[in-house]
């Protein structure tokens, strides 16, 4: 199995690297347009094979898109890190363009793949991605939802001082500081309702701390995260390459599931070997409605954007 990556940054290195020693794909190919970076990361990271114990092929290529062909799976982390201060928002004008070339030039070589798109901001970025290519609705995936919900378990297990893999929890909404929507009231401590054990002001903050944990972060780096950002996206490709169908919340295009159409946001799907096989439609409680109502407003006027680049 052959997974691209496009970006060999912060994020597109780490996802590679969490791939090769998890043994996700066979080969990584990491593409960027700085000469020699992705040789560079793609060297640095074969050099762990022998001490860490893993087989997977890692290459790195300057924009050489013929190096990427019948990819299974490729990912989009190219562009511009949003810095303190900023929205992911603001990231539109410099990364609309390198998306949408990048995704023209995967296809030419890979007109069969599924495409992840981390790039900023994401959602919005996956619609374009969408719009640009052509391709079906199942092989075009955000990934932000993977990472939310990890945030937000990180931050529900901090509150009940207890292991992050005993708690479920799920991100759904935009991938933007107001745009989420942890959905506290689904949350679980070993499927236990989190609200046995926490305050609504614990839970309240929890679900505010997870709104802004890419801004916290960005605050502390003095650039946006990459290990929490590669590892979901690798738990991401995993459940398309091995056919897992784990159920992930990634922003995807709707037909009418939760009210929305013509817009790509996160809700819970299956991911399998096809991609989305599944939206998983589920009921929300009034407010819940009302939250997920805003949040695809506020993605759809980011769209709105795209105008003169989908032109
Ligand atoms: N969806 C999500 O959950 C997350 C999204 N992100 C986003 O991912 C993107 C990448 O972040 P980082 O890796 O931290 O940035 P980075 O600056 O470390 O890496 C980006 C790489 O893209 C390369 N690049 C730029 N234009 C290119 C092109 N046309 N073709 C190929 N490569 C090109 C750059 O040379 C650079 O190496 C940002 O937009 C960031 O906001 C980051 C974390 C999480
Ligand atoms: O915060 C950012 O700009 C990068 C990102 O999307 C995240 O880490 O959630």
């Amino acid at each position: 199995m052959k997974v691209t990556i496009v970006g060999a940054g912060n994020v597109g290195a780490t996802c590679a690297d969490v791939i090769a020693y998890r043994g996700i794909a066979s080969e990584v190919v990491l593409l960027d347009i700085k000469e020699g970076f992705a040789e560079g990361k793609a060297m640095d990271i074969s050099q762990c094979k022998t001490n860490t114990g893993w087989n997977t092929n890692v290459t790195g290529v300057t924009n050489d898109y013929a190096k990427t062909a019948d990819s299974d799976v490729v990912v989009i982390t190219s562009g511009i890190p949003r810095k303190p201060g900023m929205t992911r928002e603001e990231l539109i004008g410099i990364n609309a363009g390198i998306v949408k070339s990048v995704a023209e030039n995967i296809l030419k070589y890979s007109p069969n793949t599924i495409i992840v798109v981390v790039s900023n901001p994401m959602d919005t970025m996956t619609y374009l991605t969408l719009k640009a290519t052509g391709l079906p609705k199942n092989r075009i995936i955000g990934m932000g939802g993977a990472l939310d919900s990890s945030r937000f378990k990180y931050y529900l297990s901090k509150a009940l001082d207890k292991p992050a893999n005993d708690v479920s929890a799920m991100v759904i909404g935009g991938h933007g500081d107001t745009t989420m929507i942890p959905l506290t009231r689904l949350a679980a401590y070993n499927g236990i309702p989190v609200s046995e054990f926490l305050s609504q002001e614990a839970l309240d903050k929890v679900a505010a701390d997870t709104m802004v944990g890419g801004a916290t972060l960005t605050g502390l780096l003095g650039t946006s995260a990459w290990y929490a950002p590669g590892a979901s996206v690798a738990y991401l490709v995993d459940s398309i390459l091995n056919d897992q169908k784990k159920m992930i919340a990634c922003s995807v295009f709707l037909e009418g599931e939760y009210g929305q159409s013509d817009i790509c946001i996160g809700v819970p799907c299956i991911i399998g070997k096809n991609g989305v096989e599944q939206i998983v439609d589920i009921q929300l409680d009034e407010k819940e409605k009302g939250l997920f109502a805003k949040s695809a407003d506020a993605v759809r006027n980011m769209n709105a954007d795209l105008k003169s680049v989908l032109a």
